[in-house]
């Protein structure tokens, strides 16, 4: 019978236990959500995930395939770097024996994709991965992009069987076997945050071209919790996209079967639950009393008369802030197969510096205090550039205050230092030089008249005979400058035309040929037929005229 899944391409994940489930799903529906057309696959060991669990990845996976895990008996280098918990890992060898697909993008259950990384299916390589953050030399295993073959399946096996792999795990021994033959991807499809290393300004800099985010290490970000804070920005932001899809999927679902008394939990669920609980105690009928007693100590005299709060329950909160900008489709895209709960995407990623001690005051207090649009580059140059117009508008009044405003700005952090004019922004920046009076110069002396330039009446004739197939109406100033701003203005896009190839090229790093990269910045319509001979003629004219003038 013939396989009907067959040279597909897919989307594969690993699940070896119930503990890495949330992870799982949130990356599946990460996937979904921005748009995927590809099939969604999950890899599980029956001896270690649960029937309920397996239920659950039903409903966002497209295939859930049982394979055998392969344990690594000489487990001695996983303690060398502290994940024991490593032994099983791989198992992911088994990714080269799924043949019925022509090619696999491998992710880690601990991955979010903040865009579908579609275009890994079209790399012409036989393997592609991205850097690893502890030794970039070698590649990281969380994100591949593989042909499945029996070839590199058998002599990987040959090696998990006599404990081959310098870390114990997997990456060690991948990158034994493949040693330079691999495609080096990009660090946005498979960036690692690290707690302790953070190269911040780059982050803030590429952060949007990011792909996907991996949260190596032992602490994931469903076992953190909902508003725990690693003492980076830029990783709370991260770990706050991981929640961002959790909470669209599963947060209304997980609170109803609170406020039902359900205790029917998955327990991979555990750790999570607890974190849930301090958030959603308060929002709940019948949550608030059994916490009184952690309400914080009263500092204001005011506090101790204050009106009796009248109920209030889930859903009935004003938006705080809209669910976390991505550069992927809406939630609604998602197929029927993400049908685990209809969550309206009303829920934010809330990070709180420490939730413990603000729990008693009520779940607002884990809503994130910046707006998610802050960080959205295009959004923070628009506001400028309205706060600019704004305060040259009210300069002329009063210039004073408008000044206090540009400090108030600087000293809200507003502004981002590498938030610069990008590649195809540039050229187009304004330039207004200061008016110089005519046939004078700056001291106010008269110029003597150039030489070498024609009467106006000639000037206009010149261009006449120089643009072919386009009448120009020699007689109308007005027409003739029209024109001329026309062609100017198809001259500019055609350059910018040109800087659009460079960038999309150069985005991915133009040795990854990924075709259709998808985020165009700037689609020029060609200029097409008499309209470019007319332009290019034009140029040339100008050129030439130029060159007879010096
Ligand atoms: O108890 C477990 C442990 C692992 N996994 C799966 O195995 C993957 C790898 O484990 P993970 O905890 O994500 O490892 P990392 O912290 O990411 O550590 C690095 O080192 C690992 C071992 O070499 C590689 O597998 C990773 O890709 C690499 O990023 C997970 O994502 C899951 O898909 C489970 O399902 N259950
Ligand atoms: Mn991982």
């Amino acid at each position: 019978m013939a396989d009907p899944s067959w040279g597909e391409h897919a989307y594969a994940t690993l699940l070896l236990n119930d503990a890495y489930l949330p992870g799982a799903l949130v990356l599946a529906h990460s996937l979904r959500d921005a748009g995927t057309t590809k099939k969604l696959a999950v890899l599980v060991t029956l001896d270690g995930v649960t029937a309920d669990a397996i239920v659950q990845l039903k409903t966002v996976y497209d295939y859930v395939l049982p394979v055998p895990r392969i344990r690594n008996d000489k487990p001695a280098n996983l303690y060398l770097m502290n994940r024991a918990d490593l032994h099983s890992a791989f198992t992911k060898i088994n990714l080269w024996k799924q043949t019925q697909f022509s090619r696999i993008v491998y992710i880690d259950a601990d991955v979010v994709a903040y865009r579908a990384p579609d275009e890994l299916f079209d790399l012409p390589h036989a393997f592609a991965a991205s850097p690893d953050i502890g030794w970039p030399d070698i590649f990281n295993t969380g994100v591949m992009a593989l042909t499945p073959n029996n070839g590199d399946y058998h002599a990987m096996m040959a090696m998990a069987e006599r404990g081959i792999s310098f870390d114990g795990a997997d990456q060690g021994l991948l990158n034994i076997h493949f040693k330079n033959n691999f495609h080096r991807l990009p660090f946005t499809y498979n960036v690692t945050p690290s707690a302790h290393y953070q190269y911040l300004p780059a982050y803030r800099h590429f952060q949007s071209s990011i792909n996907m985010v991996h949260f190596i290490g032992p602490d994931k970000p469903w076992r953190a919790g909902r508003s725990a804070s690693y003492g980076s920005a830029a990783y709370d932001e991260m770990v706050g996209r991981w929640w961002a899809v959790y909470d669209r999927h599963y947060r209304e679902k997980e609170i109803s079967q609170l406020a039902n008394g359900s205790g029917n939990y998955n327990q991979a669920y555990e750790s999570q639950k607890n974190a849930s609980l301090a958030d959603v105690k308060f929002d709940t009928p019948a949550g608030g009393s059994g916490y009184q007693s952690q309400a914080p100590r009263q500092i204001f005299p005011w506090e101790s008369h204050q009106p009796k709060p009248t109920r209030s329950f889930y859903g009935d909160e004003p938006e705080l802030q809209p669910q976390t900008p991505s550069r992927t489709a809406p939630a609604a895209k998602s197929t029927a197969r993400s049908s685990v709960t209809k969550s309206p995407p009303k829920s934010p990623a809330s990070r709180t510096s420490d939730n413990k001690s603000e729990a008693g005051t009520g779940s607002w207090t884990t809503y994130s205090r910046t707006n998610a649009w802050d960080e959205v580059p295009g959004i923070s140059k628009y506001a400028d550039a309205v706060e600019k117009h704004h305060r040259s508008s009210s300069r002329g009044k009063e210039g004073e205050e408008a000044d206090d405003d540009e400090e108030d700005e600087e000293a809200r952090g507003f502004k981002k230092v590498t938030d610069f004019p990008t590649e195809t922004e540039r050229p187009s920046l304004p330039v207004t030089p200061a008016p110089v009076p005519r046939g004078r110069d700056s001291t106010g002396k008269v110029l003597p008249a150039a030489e070498g330039v024609p009467p106006q009446s000639e000037w206009m004739s010149l261009h006449k005979c120089g643009v072919a197939d386009v009448e120009f109406p020699v007689k109308d100033p007005t027409a003739q400058l029209e024109k001329l701003a026309q062609q100017q203005s198809a001259m500019l896009l055609r350059k910018l035309g040109g800087h659009k190839e460079g960038f999309s090229g150069g985005s991915v790093g133009s040795q990854t040929r990924i075709a259709q990269s998808a985020p165009v910045v700037l689609s020029p319509r060609p200029v097409k037929g008499t309209a470019a001979a007319a332009t290019r003629s034009l140029e040339r004219q100008m050129n030439e005229e130029e060159s007879g003038k010096s």
